[in-house]
């Protein structure tokens, strides 16, 4: 009997989720999105890309509740009805964390953070304020008040104020937009370990495809108000199935096979990121080096491959005009051909 139950709570929860079916939106006449329908598992971490303007924020915004759809949108199996029905706009359940960060600028970080905390139990209170303040690494700056600290600061604090009632659900608009790179990195694993040891669903709308690839479960691609692609990172950025979702990883080349295989002529283009290309010592494929950009690990090479511009990876500088021999494996261009 007790056994029964417990697999029916565990059945319950595992299947907790949130689903869009058909949504579509448009501010004016022409929609921002398209027909949008997936399902997301409770706990995953799901990253939505594209570039500006297609629509990442109206999506955040759609599944918060601030803006109507004719489409549908359930958690749970339950439908969420939207601001043409709920008074207060946004469901309790949700956290969303805007662009702009809303925040209480006379009051402290502290304040902010326990903005929605009840009174009731002060001390319980406490201790909650000073545990997202942790993972947010403001301890320091507790007793600052907002408008006296810095633009990444805040969004740290409406991170942590975001967290503060443990949402089920968390929307995160470019969550780490005006956090330094150093400090980043380090709250990025911070937040996502967070996250999935509290088991809270999240969406992250993100420019930086490292939000992406080290900490997404799952990512979309959107692009002309649909879901144009939708994979694991891994998936999506080892093999990319065109250019567009390539290049939200960063820099790429769409290269013409002839200009890559002797005795070739398919004027087919393949994807390949510039640590898909070799230097090496000799080779049929040679380019001019036209430029040499330092990048820290490594240089990345602008060069001319038979008349085509490309990006190459290399441990050292080469200076312009030199001439450089290139090799790409076999097995790559066959993979990025399938
Ligand atoms: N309030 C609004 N009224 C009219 N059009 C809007 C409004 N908000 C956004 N848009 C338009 O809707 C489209 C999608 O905007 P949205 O902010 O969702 O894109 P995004 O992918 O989040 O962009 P970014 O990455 O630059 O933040 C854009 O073309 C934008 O100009």
């Amino acid at each position: 009997m007790f056994r029964a139950f417990f697999v029916l709570i565990w059945a319950i929860d595992s299947f907790t989720m949130l689903e869009l079916k058909k949504v579509t939106f448009a501010y004016q006449k022409e929609p921002v999105l398209r027909n949008i329908s997936f399902k997301i598992d409770k706990g995953q971490n799901v990253s939505v890309i594209g570039e500006s303007g297609c629509g990442k924020s109206t999506l955040l915004k759609l599944i918060y509740g601030l803006l109507h759809t004719e489409g549908k949108i359930t958690w749970n199996g339950e439908e969420m009805l939207g601001p043409n029905f709920n008074l207060v706009p946004g469901e309790p359940f949700i956290k969303y964390l805007a662009q702009d960060f809303d925040l209480m600028l006379p009051l402290s970080a502290a304040d902010n953070v326990g903005k929605h905390l009840s009174n009731f139990y002060p001390i319980k209170k406490k201790r909650r304020i000073k545990e997202l303040l942790e993972v947010v690494e403001m301890e320091d700056l507790a007793d600052k008040k907002a408008k006296l600290l810095s633009g990444g600061q805040q969004q740290r604090i409406a991170l942590a104020r975001a967290l503060a009632k443990e949402p089920e659900l968390i929307l995160l608009d470019e969550p780490f937009s005006h956090i330094d790179h150093f400090r980043k990195n380090n709250l990025r694993r911070k937040l996502f370990a967070y996250l999935r040891e509290k088991n809270i669903t999240c969406i992250v709308a993100t420019h930086d495809s490292t939000d992406a690839l080290s900490f997404a479960d799952r990512t979309f691609v959107l692009k002309n108000g649909n879901i144009y692609a939708d994979g694991t990172p891994q998936e999506l950025y080892q093999n990319p199935p065109n250019k567009y979702i390539a290049s939200l990883f960063g820099d790429v080349n769409h290269i013409m096979l002839k200009n890559l295989k002797e005795n070739e002529t398919s004027r087919k283009r393949i994807v390949l990121y510039p640590h898909d290309i070799n230097v090496v010592n000799s080779s049929f494929l040679k380019a001019e080096v036209k430029n040499s950009y330092f990048k820290g690990e490594n240089f990345l090479i602008q060069a001319k491959l038979n008349g085509e511009d490309i990006l190459v990876e290399n441990k050292s500088d080469v200076t312009a005009g030199e001439i450089i021999n290139l090799s790409v494996s076999e097995e790559l261009i066959q993979e990025r051909l399938s």
